[in-house]
């Protein structure tokens, strides 16, 4: 099949440099347990993050979210016992060689990192009835969830890596946190300066899972038919493939 060519960026779209620089953001974001560096995150670079986390969409403008700084090695070390028993629980819901392979991971650094933020959800913000809500309750922490993802790619541009740790007993976490009746941790993240940057996944690369080929998630016109646009699903196909090989900042920007 002939090459398929980029259209040139139009109507509103970034330059090109402005393009990759987050698309570049975007793909060298990863989950970091490990590696992370002692030095303090400098406040002005720590408010710019929570700055484009409180940026994030929410529903009904609900802005759901908090952000609990964690310094102190007392508490993390509480979180951190927290972590260790679910973790032996979650390694029991694993057979076999798959049990010893997860046994193998790492997937935390909460006492390694200089600091840990937990991102809540005040389900209760903006009264009983929010705009948007009415028919999808979770839509709350929906939102959150999109302050975490902001949180993380600016880091991310910042050179801070971000790890989430979601294996803890989300009602002890909230006891240990002292968050009101109303309030539910939605992710707990490590955050700090690190030694690197990994390129791909580490569920990756210890061979726990592979990124999904994308043509195949997408369907047209209702659940099932993946493939139906060719051109599409052949661009998709090599767009993954550049960014698998580290070509798509360089080939697939137009
Ligand atoms: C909701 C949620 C919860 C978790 C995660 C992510 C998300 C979105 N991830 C990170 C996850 O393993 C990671 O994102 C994928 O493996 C893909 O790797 P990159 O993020 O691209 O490096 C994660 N990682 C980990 O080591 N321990 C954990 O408890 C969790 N929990």
């Amino acid at each position: 099949m002939a090459d398929i060519t980029c259209a040139p960026a139009a109507h509103h779209a970034y330059d090109t440099a402005d393009r990759r620089a987050l698309y570049r953001t975007i793909f060298e974001r990863r989950d970091i347990r490990r590696d992370f560096l002692p030095d303090p995150i400098a406040p002005e670079v720590l408010s710019r993050v929570l700055l484009a986390a409180h940026h994030a969409p929410s529903v009904g403008f609900m802005q759901p979210w908090d952000f609990i700084l964690l310094r102190d090695p007392a508490v993390r070390a509480r979180v951190h016992a927290l972590f260790a028993r679910a973790n032996a629980e979650a390694a029991m819901m694993f057979e076999g060689a798959r049990r010893d392979s997860y046994r193998a991971l790492k997937l935390e650094g909460i006492m390694e990192a200089p600091l840990n933020i937990c991102v809540t959800c005040d389900r209760s913000r903006g009264g009983p009835v929010v705009l948007g809500r009415t028919h999808i309750p979770a839509t709350d922490l929906f939102s959150s969830v999109c302050a975490v993802q902001n949180l993380w790619l600016a880091a991310r541009a910042e050179g801070l890596g971000v790890g989430w740790v979601s294996i803890l007993d989300n009602d002890a976490l909230k006891a240990a946190l002292g968050l009101p009746e109303a309030v539910v941790p939605v992710a707990y993240l490590c955050i700090g300066h690190v030694d690197q940057f990994r390129q791909r996944p580490e569920l990756e690369t210890a061979g726990w899972r592979k990124r999904l080929p994308l043509a195949g998630l997408v369907h047209l016109d209702g659940w099932g038919a993946t493939g139906a646009e060719p051109e599409l699903a052949e661009r998709l196909s090599r767009d993954q493939a550049a960014g698998e090989d580290g070509r798509f900042l360089q080939d697939r920007l137009g």
